[in-house]
C-alpha cells in the first residue's frame, strides 16, 4: 500500500456488492463514506490479509456500472450541456471547493496533493474566468498545495485567485460565502454565470446559492 500513487484512489475491502475493479473512483470515494471503516470496507488498510479480501481500485472513469454513478454521471453530463448553453455570452465566475475536488481524498489530510494537470487546469482557468477557491481548510495550507502564486487578471476584473477559508463553525454554509464574493465582487449580474464545483455535503450550500 505505501508503493501506490498518492493520488491513487482505492478501497481496500472484502464482499462488498456495490464495488467492484470497474466501478470509477467517484463510487468508490462514495461507497467508502458510506460504509463504517472496520464494518466490511476498510480504508487505507495495509493489512492484506484474509482470503476474502480484495483490493478494489476506482479503476474505470467511464463504463462503470455502478448504479449511483449512471444515476449522477448522467446527469452530469446532461448538465453539461445545459451549463455550455447557458453561458453563452456570459461571463463565467469560478468557485472550486479544494478536497474531493481539486484534489483526491486521502487518508492523510497532509497527503491531498492536486495532481500537475489539476494545478495547470485551475491556472488556464484562472485567466480566463474570476476563479476562487472556497474551502473548510486553513488558506496557508490551501495555499501550500496550489501553489499557484501568480496573478492572473480575468476579463476587466483583474482578479487574483483567491482562496477563501471556510471556519468550521461555518462549514455547513458555504453558501453565505458565495453569496459574499457575489456580492463583494460585483458578479450579482444577470451577465454572469456562477459555476461552484463540489464533492461533498458541505458544497451543497454553495450549490443552492
Ligand atoms: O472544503 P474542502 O476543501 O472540501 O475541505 C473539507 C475538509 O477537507 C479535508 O478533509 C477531507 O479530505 C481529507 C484528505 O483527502 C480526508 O482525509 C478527509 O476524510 C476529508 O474529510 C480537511 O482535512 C478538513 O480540514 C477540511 O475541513
Amino acid at each position: 500500500m505505501a508503493n501506490r500513487a498518492k493520488d491513487e484512489m482505492y478501497a481496500v475491502g472484502w464482499c462488498h456488492a456495490d464495488i467492484d475493479n470497474t466501478t470509477c473512483k467517484s463510487c468508490v470515494t462514495d461507497a467508502l463514506r458510506k460504509v463504517k471503516v472496520g464494518e466490511n470496507i476498510i480504508e487505507g488498510s495495509n493489512d492484506l490479509g484474509g482470503e476474502n479480501k480484495r483490493i478494489i481500485e476506482g479503476s474505470g472513469d467511464s463504463g462503470c456500472e455502478n448504479d449511483t454513478c449512471k444515476t449522477q454521471c448522467t446527469s452530469t453530463l446532461v448538465s453539461f450541456d445545459e451549463i455550455t448553453s447557458n453561458a453563452q455570452g456570459k461571463k463565467i465566475a469560478l468557485f472550486l471547493d479544494y478536497d474531493g475536488t481539486l484534489s483526491p481524498i486521502v487518508n492523510n489530510p497532509e497527503m491531498a496533493f492536486m495532481s500537475p494537470e489539476m494545478r495547470e487546469t485551475v491556472r488556464d482557468a484562472a485567466k480566463i474566468f474570476p476563479t476562487a477557491i472556497v474551502t473548510g481548510r486553513s488558506r496557508r495550507k490551501v495555499f501550500e498545495f496550489v501553489k499557484l502564486v501568480e496573478r492572473y487578471y480575468a476579463g476587466c476584473h483583474g482578479l487574483d485567485i483567491m482562496v477563501l477559508e471556510v471556519r468550521p463553525e461555518d462549514v455547513a454554509d458555504k453558501g453565505k460565502v458565495i453569496k459574499y464574493l457575489i456580492g463583494t465582487l460585483g458578479l450579482n449580474d444577470s451577465n454572469v454565470l456562477p459555476i461552484y464545483i463540489g464533492d461533498d455535503e458541505t458544497d451543497e450550500y454553495a450549490f443552492k446559492i
